[in-house]
């Protein structure tokens, strides 16, 4: 297992890259902990498997070094950096069993064979196929082959690192669940520093200790998703966690207040920023109100969505999401919402303002 060291990493698929936006990776200084398990989120496109590759050795970055525990590995080929990989879809031997594919790598490198036994036994039933050990690979639907290919990545317990690009997409939605279970349960028992490459936030958010979210070739943030949840650094964060996702109201600032619209909500906290900004509020903190304080809103419709009711609501010409209890009554005559104390974020450029005197909530 090993940290890893991102250092001044940018990477273009162009030859003579010139401004930011020819950079399908741009700048990224970041140490992965040795033992952490890392979701990398994001959108189709937003850059996650250059950067994974880059790691892995299979992309040599235009810009910066990769250290693993301090050496320099940049330009090493994937062989030098005892890496395991799994990828989205299976890469297994047909004429081979699927005991004989999950002990590969570690014939590869003169384990006894009685060690050998132990893991494979241990990964089968990891992967659920202790009864197919010993049948062909070939003519096992892609759900099963992806499996062995998990439990390829998952068989050596000696990796720097297990680096996976979206590896459940070809599995069956209900062994999803149970594989993930099992990926946590071996970085519980084993510690590797994980990665985990998904545009998933399910999957990101109950797999990783940390989500790294990327948007637009950057990193936006790095976080629990604790942190993601109530503090998104960015609006893409908190459009793209949630569902629905974080409400975005333009606004003006004049000290602890916002101005939206003709209505004015204190903001619990202070913040020196001039100029337009935009105030952050998820879907769960906002509240219904009839008459009084608030923000003038009308009612449009009402989801009921099994644990919860989605109220949608049209505030100055925008949608906007409310979270309610299933059982909440929502009264007709909504005409206002209302923040719920502490749980407003506010932006300018996207990006997320602290309050004056820091964040103490
Ligand atoms: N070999 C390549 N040559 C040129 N451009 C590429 C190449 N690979 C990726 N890109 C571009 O780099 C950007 C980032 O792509 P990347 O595959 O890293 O994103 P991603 O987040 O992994 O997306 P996906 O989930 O669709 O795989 C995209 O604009 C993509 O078109």
């Amino acid at each position: 297992m090993a940290t890893i060291t991102l250092d001044n990493l940018a990477h273009s698929y162009l030859p003579d890259p010139k401004t930011p936006e020819d950079f399908a990776l741009k700048e990224l200084n970041h140490d992965w902990a040795d033992g952490e398990a890392y979701a990398l989120l994001g959108s189709s496109g937003c850059g996650k498997s250059t950067l994974l590759n880059i790691i892995s050795g299979l992309l040599i970055p235009s810009q910066g070094r990769v250290l693993f525990d301090g050496r320099d590995v940049t330009t090493a080929p994937t062989a030098d950096r005892n890496i395991a990989q799994v990828f989205q879809f299976p890469v297994v031997y047909d004429t081979m069993t699927v005991r004989e594919n999950l002990a590969f790598p570690l014939r590869n490198r003169g384990m006894e064979a009685e060690e050998i036994a132990r893991r494979v036994g241990r990964v089968g039933t990891m992967i659920g196929m202790e009864a197919e050990l010993d049948r062909k690979a070939r003519g096992l639907t892609a759900d099963a082959k992806q499996k062995i290919s998990l439990g390829r990545g998952m068989v050596r317990e000696d990796v720097n690192a297990l680096l996976f690009d979206e590896p459940l997409t070809v599995i069956d939605p209900h062994m999803k669940w149970e594989l993930r279970t099992q990926l946590k349960k071996l970085h519980r028992d084993f510690g590797h520093t994980m990665i985990y490459v998904t545009h998933d936030q399910t999957e990101a958010l109950t797999f990783a200790d940390k989500v790294v979210v990327m948007y637009d070739g950057r990193v936006v943030q790095i976080g629990t998703p604790q942190e993601l949840f109530e503090r998104p650094a960015h609006t893409f964060v908190g459009y793209f966690i949630g569902s629905p996702g974080m409400n975005l109201f333009d606004a003006t600032l004049d000290g602890r207040q916002a101005r939206i619209g003709d209505a004015t909500v204190d903001l619990g906290a202070a913040f020196r920023h001039r100029g337009p900004v935009q105030v952050g509020v998820r879907p769960e903190f906002i509240r219904l109100a009839t008459g009084g304080e608030g923000i003038p809103a009308r009612l449009r419709r009402v989801e009921d969505v099994g644990r919860h009711k989605i109220v949608r609501l049209n505030v100055g010409g925008t949608e906007v999401s409310a979270i309610a209890d299933e059982g909440e009554a929502i009264p007709a005559d909504t005409d206002r919402i209302r923040f719920a104390p502490g749980a407003v974020n506010v932006y300018a450029d996207a990006w997320r303002l602290t309050p004056e005197g820091g964040d103490a909530r």
